[in-house]
């Protein structure tokens, strides 16, 4: 029971770089993960083809192209994403009120008129490969911890449905933004797993009884002897730790 709703909580980043690939690692971890994560890597090599064979295959989609642009273009993209029939997808936050209310606004219109059922639509905070020197760096004095729940308040009133953050900032997303509002962390790391370029990390069983809504896991996955079971094992700790909450 708590290893089926760990599961659809947990998102597979298919960081690659074929169609082929990619359809390897849907056949064999679909049964095993709740969403798979369509990134900027595997989009430019293979475009909405990738999309469409996940959908194909049983599979939802995660489409994290992470759009940050006017907002009227972000509104436009954003409006495809919604074609493509994929369940979340993302802009940054860093674009502004403006910009995360377009693209709100526009896919809830398209949604409506097409009969479409609206994705969710998620504002990237503060990247978890950041820290407070790389938001130094390009000219932002606020440290990492004032930022996100700053940003997860715009995105929220701006009307989107949720943010991505690291683990370490859902409870300042929580006090900020309540609990209606879904926070999906990248920067997981079960205990054993190499860190590679992340910073603000936590174990799979830590972020769930921080409160996270879904969990983005890929290179611990897809670097593991055995993939399959790499993923039943986050799976049996995310199991756990919300029999614990
Ligand atoms: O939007 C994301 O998914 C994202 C945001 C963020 O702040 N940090 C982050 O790592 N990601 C993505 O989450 C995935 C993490 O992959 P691993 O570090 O291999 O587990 C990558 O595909 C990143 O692009």
């Amino acid at each position: 029971m708590m290893l089926e709703e760990a599961r659809k909580k947990l998102i597979f980043a298919l960081d690659v770089d074929s169609l082929e690939e990619a359809r390897r690692w849907v056949a064999l971890l679909h049964a095993k993960v709740g969403l798979f994560k369509v990134g900027k890597q595997l989009f430019t090599r293979c475009g909405p083809e990738v999309v469409h064979m996940i959908r194909s295959e049983g599979g939802e989609v995660f489409l994290d192209l992470k759009y940050h642009d006017i907002p009227n273009t972000v509104a436009m993209a954003s409006v495809e994403a919604l074609r493509l029939g994929v369940r979340m997808c993302n802009v940054h936050a860093l674009g502004g009120r403006e910009m995360m209310a377009a693209a709100a606004t526009k896919v809830r219109e398209e949604a409506a008129a097409a009969g479409l059922p609206v994705p969710l639509l998620l504002a990237v905070t503060i990247l978890t490969s950041s820290t407070d020197d790389t938001l130094r760096e390009i000219g932002i004095e606020r440290p990492v911890r004032e930022m996100v729940p700053h940003l997860a308040r715009l995105a929220r009133d701006a009307g989107m449905g949720g943010v991505v953050a690291s683990p370490q900032e859902i409870a300042l997303i929580r006090a900020a933004c309540g609990a209606d509002f879904a926070i999906v962390t990248p920067g997981v790391r079960p205990a054993e797993a190499s860190v590679d370029d992340q910073k603000r990390i936590m174990t799979p069983a830590a972020a769930i009884a921080a409160g996270a809504d879904y969990l983005v896991i890929g290179r611990p996955i897809a670097r593991a002897s055995d993939p399959a079971a790499a993923a039943d094992a986050i799976v049996a700790e995310m199991a756990a730790a919300l029999a614990a909450v």
